[in-house]
């Protein structure tokens, strides 16, 4: 898309000032970085990441997005996701419900598991459309290892400030075992007919440990600060990725790391007119680790956790079975009521919202 044609983000909207960490800085432990990083993980649970180094990549990733999207619906359908609560493949606008009245999304994606990315040409779990085959050595397996390597860096930074012994969060991700991390280009379309406050993927927590996303020019992801009754938009800066902790490092860290709601709506004001792309990385735990808080490693968790309400991070299951229940749950072809949203739902629930 020609940069000149699109309308900068507009200066009147509400926006969520998130800090920007250096990522050269954490890499050379910086102390005063760390503390910053450590702020943004523990109150809003998100903040830019500059000097990331993985422009080339992530230029790659929307390549592939625009690839596969040209493809035939129905050339895409042959990878749909399906209904059984697995994420990896494309992702049909309309699939998902965005609240609990099952108004549908309107947004198509295509994941990418790092696990076939990682052993391609061999499928460890599923096949993938030719445009996404074509790019996977040079350009999806190079972004899932810069991904990888990034999102680790900040678990380790996380892992000492929780008082978790050296390499408890690592181990909780093997990267031989089968996870849901992926991959993932999204296409918003341009123009919608729909108010602007009207979500595009309704409000969420990610399902997993750390969000490692990327936009180009325009907005449109919201947060909703704690306590906040008013949506904030992230605002678009070149260069910078937008990181979030997701609903496994809240429970793993018994809460104080916090996964907080977001949402997609349309591109704001003129930029409405633009066609909208994300990519993201998602690092998500091994799907036989168990969810729960690591207070037997860490007293300063088993301080959180206690403080706590039950059952808010003392989930129990495995992260597979995490994993799916949110998945499966928000296709609209599972739906039974309202019902089925609320059970779809993470660490996070404002039922005025989510
Ligand atoms: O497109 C975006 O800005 C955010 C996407 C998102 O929240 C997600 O895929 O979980
Ligand atoms: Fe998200």
């Amino acid at each position: 898309m020609p940069g000149t044609t699109i309308p900068p983000f507009p200066d009147d909207v509400p926006t969520v000032p998130l800090l920007v960490i250096d990522y050269e800085l954490i890499k050379a432990k910086n102390k005063i970085e760390i503390d910053r990083l450590w702020e943004a993980a523990t109150t809003l649970g998100f903040w830019y990441l500059k000097n990331h180094g993985a422009d080339e990549a992530v230029a790659g990733m929307f390549e592939m997005g625009a690839e596969t999207m040209a493809l035939p619906l129905e050339e895409k359908m042959k990878f749909e996701q399906g209904n059984e609560g697995m994420s990896f493949g494309y992702k049909a606008a309309g699939a998902n419900a965005t609240d609990e009245t099952g108004v549908p999304d309107c947004i198509e994606f295509i994941n990418v598991a790092k696990d076939d990315a990682l052993a391609y040409p061999a499928p460890r779990v599923r096949t993938y459309p030719s445009t996404v085959n074509s790019r996977m050595e040079r350009t999806i397996a190079p972004f899932v290892r810069q991904s990888m390597e990034i999102n680790d860096a900040l678990l380790e930074v996380f892992n000492e400030r929780l008082g978790l012994p050296a390499g408890a969060l690592a181990k909780l991700h093997p990267l031989e075992e089968l996870s849901g991390c992926e991959a993932r280009t999204i296409r918003n379309p341009k123009n919608q007919e729909m108010p602007q406050d009207k979500a595009a993927i309704g409000a969420h927590t990610d399902f997993g440990t750390l969000s490692f996303l990327h936009h180009q020019r325009l907005g449109g992801l919201q947060v909703l600060p704690p306590g906040a009754e008013e949506w904030k938009y992230v605002k678009p800066l070149p260069g910078h990725a937008i990181c979030n902790a997701g609903d496994t490092l809240a429970i793993f860290s018994g809460g104080i790391i916090r996964s907080n709601l977001h949402r997609v709506v349309p591109p704001p004001k003129a930029q409405a007119a633009f066609e909208r792309w994300s990519v993201v990385f998602f690092t998500r735990p091994g799907f036989s680790q168990v969810l729960q808080p690591l207070s037997d490693q860490s007293a300063l968790i088993a301080a959180a956790a206690a403080a706590a309400e039950p059952g808010q991070f003392d989930k129990g299951g495995t992260a597979g079975e995490w994993y799916a229940r949110r998945i499966k749950l928000q296709r609209l072809a599972n739906r039974t009521g309202p019902e089925t949203w609320k059970a779809s739902r993470g660490t996070e629930y404002r039922p005025d919202y989510a």
